[in-house]
């Protein structure tokens, strides 16, 4: 039998959260109404259809998105997701959220985002390696090192992105380490990569705590997912002295008053099929929980939308630090604000990740390779500039540091537009 997974049915739209932010900022700034429609209407949608054929011997056709946002500051950049709520809406979304994050830290990449609806934990190893292999195959006209430059995303990772490399290094007959960034450090991958995004949540946090007076030896945190940005996100936070009293995955959140010991859950989750289902030392509360409970930080780390006008109200942290892309609804947006909360947005808070993603391109496209400590520092420094860029923005215009964000990166995009015309 072969058939493609519906959708399934969402109640908040990401891309229409991307919008109404879009819409708040674009009226702050003085820029000329057409500017509206070239910014928002993605440059290329591309759909495929992908058989693959799986260990019992059927096939299944899984439908593969690609869309290319922006290409105006550089070759397009973003991951690729494996998930079963993917769809072309959040696709957009999240293609759009990459051109505007590539701006606020100033790195010469345009926005873009891959997805294929499927549920990787319950595929084999080789039928994923047989569904990248086919996604990369059907795009080998959209990717290139100096066209979209895709990376890992939900549900993929090192293993997905070599399988990339691959597949259209042998369609152009030689090897092209920069098509794709997230490889594993022998095929030329980057060191930090893996930690990356999880750092740059660290240092906003860190940033963010300096503006609101909190000790980060006395503050506590709950980190909402704990795959590549929330494990490592929570790792660092407790190396800098926060207590993670709580994190989670798809199986639910683990809480314990005392702390969690970081480094034994990832420990767990490695010999647990990535999952902290049955993790010890903690008490099992829901992930809804998980978002209510009386810390000084919150770090939602999983997926969009798990803040909405229904839980918004009962949240008690002083400040979300947003790992995940678009984990708040715009609906929650004026709750979270009238309450006093400090929001680092997705945009800024996790754009560490696609800055080493760019290390590793230039790393590439010279043929050397950095140390460790040079990554470090340099986007460090990078996420830091780019905080204190949006906080100065927030204060003089008196808007949350979201709509700062937005205005920052739609400004850059849109100077940059008017330089090279053409439209
Ligand atoms: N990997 C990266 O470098 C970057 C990722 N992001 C964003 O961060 C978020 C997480 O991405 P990764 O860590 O790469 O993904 P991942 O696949 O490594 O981990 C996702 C984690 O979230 C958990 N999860 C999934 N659905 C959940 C739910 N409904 N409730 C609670 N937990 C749930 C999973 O069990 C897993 O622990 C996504 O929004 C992604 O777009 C943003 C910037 C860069
Ligand atoms: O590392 C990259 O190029 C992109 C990572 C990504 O997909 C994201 O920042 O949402």
């Amino acid at each position: 039998m072969t058939y493609i997974e519906p959708a399934p049915l969402q109640k908040e739209n990401p891309l229409e959260s991307m919008m109404q932010r879009f819409d708040v900022a674009f009226k702050l700034l003085n820029i000329s109404p057409e500017m509206y429609d070239i910014l928002m209407v993605p440059r290329k949608q591309v759909v495929v259809g992908l058989p693959v054929t799986m260990d019992d011997g059927s096939v299944r056709v899984f439908e593969g998105i690609r869309v290319v946002h922006s290409t105006i500051l550089g070759p397009s950049k973003g991951g690729i997701r494996f998930d079963p709520d993917v769809n072309m809406d959040e696709v957009k979304a999240l293609a759009a959220w990459m051109t505007w994050k590539c701006a606020v830290v100033d790195i010469p990449y345009g926005g873009a985002k891959g997805g294929i609806r499927c549920n990787p934990r319950e595929m084999s190893k080789g039928e994923i390696e047989r569904l990248m292999r086919a996604y990369t195959g059907a795009m080998l006209d959209v990717f290139g090192p100096d066209r979209d430059i895709p990376a890992p995303d939900m549900g993929t990772g090192e293993n997905e992105m070599a399988w990339l490399m691959d597949e259209y290094s042998k369609a152009y007959g030689m090897t092209v380490n920069a098509v794709v960034t997230g490889k594993p450090l022998v095929l030329g991958g980057s060191l930090g990569r893996k930690e990356a995004t999880g750092r740059g949540v660290m240092v906003s946090a860190i940033s963010a705590m300096e503006k609101l007076r909190i000790n980060p030896y006395r503050a506590t945190a709950a980190v909402q997912g704990f795959g590549n940005v929330g494990s490592h996100a929570a790792s660092l936070l407790h190396e800098r002295g926060v207590k993670v009293v709580a994190i989670s995955d798809v199986t639910g959140a683990y809480y314990n008053e005392k702390g969690i010991d970081i480094q034994k859950a990832m420990e767990y989750r490695e010999k647990n099929k990535g999952l902290l289902e049955g993790f010890a030392d903690a008490t099992k509360i829901s992930n809804d929980e998980l978002l209510t409970l009386p810390v000084d930080l919150l770090v939602p780390a999983a997926k969009e939308d798990v803040i909405t006008e229904d839980n918004a109200a009962g949240i008690q942290a002083k400040l979300i630090v947003e790992g995940a892309n678009g984990p708040t609804s715009a609906s929650a947006d004026e709750i979270i604000n009238e309450k006093g909360i400090l929001v680092v947005p997705d945009i800024l808070a996790n754009a560490g990740g696609v800055t080493v993603s760019y290390f590793e391109w230039v790393q590439n496209r010279i043929g050397y390779k950095w140390t460790l400590d040079r990554i470090n520092r340099r986007s460090d420094r990078i996420m830091k500039d780019a905080f204190d860029r949006v906080y100065q923005i927030s204060q003089e215009y008196k808007v949350p540091m979201r709509i700062a964000a937005y205005m920052v990166a739609i400004k850059k995009v849109a100077d940059t537009y008017k330089f090279r015309g053409g439209y």
